[in-house]
């Protein structure tokens, strides 16, 4: 879910007097500690970075089938819309036709359909593809390598603490994510602390605070306040209670709300005065369902922002999935998370095999 920043040693500096050398016993190159994956208690060396807390265990590979399986269902419009295409079809100009269609219908936008065309032909050609399955696995690899550049580990622990800011239109499900990573990450053993920087919403700063409570998380929150101030002052109590990561939740609102945006821009600003290099994280939640307008939103927050990473929600619904292809073409911003419902477990990091085997089956 998430990897962990561990800091290197640190080296003596100049003006410090060396110490005396102590021959290091010598290590095979596989015990080495630069070269060692993982940390190994017993070989009594340190981690190399970033860390990964990931492991294949029983429960951990049942869970990983029923995401799938969810995440399947999710995307089977798409995923049959495009399958059936490649049932006993003969490899010719009406197949490519009837294939720009179906990915634009899946929202992969006109440069992300062209651009999956012009290399699937190519691919056909050069390897002399016969028959209509070997094209669809042309294509799941044309499309998994389109994807894999979205694919990034979030990364913890660089900063003491994390700031992360996050954004997106109203109802994009910015709260739920908040809520679901939060939790992630105090499974992670992160102290974590939110800010409800949408003040103008009184059920918006409520549903966080009772979260909060619920959960064990403190909330800064103040009614009717700047919300850059309350991120702010977020950014002092994370500083000073040194806790791991803060995250600051804020209104949603559209991208053709420039004053909004400029407010966006005010609180990021702030967040700057409050730490320097803050906000580390800078991410955008959207809504699967909203189509090609998800490559405008990413667009806008990435101009006015300068996004560091987004996060897909509600890919069980109505969501064909095919914008991500466009995000890859047009404004390549990490997609760290992918979301397929209301529950914890419902969110896990973007992984482009994954996604191309759900979407292509
Ligand atoms: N099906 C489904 N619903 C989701 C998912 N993520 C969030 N939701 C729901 O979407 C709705 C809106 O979520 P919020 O987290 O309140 O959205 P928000 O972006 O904070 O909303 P505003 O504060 O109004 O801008 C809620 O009913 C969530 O339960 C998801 O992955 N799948």
């Amino acid at each position: 879910m998430f990897s962990f920043f561990k800091k290197k040693p640190v080296t003596p500096d100049a003006a410090t007097p060396a110490p005396v050398p102590v021959p290091a016993p010598a290590l095979p190159p596989a015990l080495s500690p630069v070269s060692s994956p993982a940390f190994d208690p017993a070989a009594g060396h340190p981690p190399a970075e970033p860390l990964s807390f990931e492991m294949e265990t029983a429960p951990r590979l049942a869970a990983k089938q029923s995401w799938m399986s969810r995440l399947k269902a999710g995307l089977s419009k798409t995923s049959a819309n495009l399958s059936v295409l490649f049932v006993g079809a003969r490899i010719d100009d009406d197949l490519y036709d009837e294939l720009e269609g179906a990915l634009l219908m899946a929202d992969a936008g006109i440069d992300a359909t062209q651009y999956l065309l012009d290399a699937l032909k190519r691919r056909v050609k050069d390897d002399k593809l016969l028959d209509a399955a070997a094209v669809k696995v042309a294509l799941k690899e044309l499309m998994i390598d389109l994807l894999r550049p979205l694919e990034k580990g979030f990364e913890l622990g660089r900063h003491q603490p994390t700031v992360m800011m996050i954004s997106g239109v109203n109802g994009a499900g910015k709260t739920t994510t908040i809520g679901k990573l939060a939790k992630h990450m105090q499974a992670h053993g992160q102290s974590v602390l939110l800010a409800a920087g949408d003040t103008f919403r009184a059920a918006a700063r409520e549903q966080l605070m009772v979260w909060g409570q619920r959960n064990d998380v403190t909330v800064v929150s103040q009614a009717s306040c700047d919300p850059a101030a309350v991120s702010y002052d977020a950014v002092q109590s994370g500083k000073a209670k040194g806790t791991n990561v803060v995250m600051i939740d804020t209104a949603g609102r559209l991208p053709t709300q420039l004053h909004l945006m400029a407010e966006l821009q005010k609180i990021q600003r702030v967040i700057g005065k409050g730490m320097d290099g803050a906000p580390h994280e800078t991410l955008l939640v959207i809504d699967g369902n909203t189509g090609q307008n998800a490559l405008a939103q990413v667009k806008a927050f990435d101009d006015a922002l300068g996004l560091t990473g987004l996060i897909i929600t509600k890919l069980d619904g109505t969501a064909k999935g095919g914008v991500l292809a466009a995000i890859a073409r047009v404004r390549p911003v990490p997609v760290y998370f992918i979301g397929i419902g209301e529950q914890i477990e419902d969110l896990q990091p973007f992984d482009a095999t994954e996604f191309v085997e759900a979407l292509l089956g």
